[in-house]
């Protein structure tokens, strides 16, 4: 099992906000975390990639509990793509992907032959070797949305997580990115509000209601009108796409008063 969470409850100022949390990733498995607006999604991964942590239950990553992990050492074997990237000075594009490889440097912050590889391949994965001198900051959204990622390759993880990642791409982007992170042999959990695009990428899906998990499982299992309706509070048809993946259509209409 690449990544456990384990019983994972948290509450602010008296509010719940996460309760009872349990969670798998296997190795090489593609998980996605749904649900509305507010549901707890952020917060979740929040305490994988240790900006929180946890009030009660546990979470393993690699067969170690993360609690007992060094920063250092989830630094090197997990990598993160967040949803906002504020940068305080304008790097070259090609420098933020190298910024990836510096939980990996053992040569006293030495860029090896090896680390520029991985960059130079990194960046040409997510389509943006041609823009590797250009300024981040002069990117378009989805142009940095794809440098993060690069810089998440680039660190060459042995697990990922995905902060809405797809929030600035364009249908074709959004795509690619998904099939790159599905294509990884690494666990990955990505946190998804397009809900055909989980059902097209995803093997597993969670979804959330109010800090809660109401629904686990594949997604031709568990994507039903009824789920849709009781979570999001909208009605769909489901159709089946290829491969049998539950296609969802909403109409005009579909939002219950
Ligand atoms: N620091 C904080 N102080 C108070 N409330 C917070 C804090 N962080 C999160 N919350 C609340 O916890 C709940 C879950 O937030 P979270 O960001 O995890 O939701 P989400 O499912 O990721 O939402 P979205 O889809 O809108 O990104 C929300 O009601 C949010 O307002």
């Amino acid at each position: 099992m690449d990544l456990e969470i384990k019983d994972l409850s948290f509450s602010l100022r008296g509010k719940e906000i996460l309760q009872d949390i349990s969670l798998a990733v296997k190795r090489g498995e593609f998980v996605g975390i749904i649900g509305p607006n507010g549901s707890g999604k952020s917060t979740l991964l929040k305490h994988v990639y240790r900006v929180l942590q946890p009030q009660r239950g546990e979470i393993v990553l690699l067969g170690r509990r993360l609690a007992d992990m060094p920063l250092a050492v989830s630094a090197q074997q997990m990598a993160v793509v967040g949803q906002f990237h504020t940068v305080a000075f304008d790097f070259s594009v090609y420098d933020m992907v190298m910024m990836g490889r510096i939980p990996q440097q053992r040569h006293g912050g030495r860029i090896t032959r090896q680390d520029k590889a991985a960059v130079e391949r990194a960046l040409q994965l997510v389509g943006m070797d041609g823009m590797a001198s250009r300024r981040f900051q002069s990117l378009s959204g989805g142009e940095q949305q794809r440098v993060v990622m690069a810089r998440a390759l680039a660190q060459e993880p042995r697990f990922l997580l995905l902060d809405e990642p797809t929030n600035h791409l364009d249908i074709r982007y959004q795509m690619q990115l998904l099939e790159l992170a599905a294509g990884l042999d690494i666990g990955v959990l990505a946190v998804l509000h397009d809900l055909n695009l989980a059902a097209m990428y995803c093997q597993r899906l969670y979804v959330l209601k109010g800090g809660r998990l109401t629904a686990a499982g594949e997604p031709r299992e568990i994507l039903t009108p009824e789920l849709v309706r009781q979570v999001y509070g909208v009605t769909c048809e489901v159709l089946r796409g290829q491969a049998e993946r539950p296609v969802i259509v909403f109409g005009r209409e579909a939002v219950v008063i």
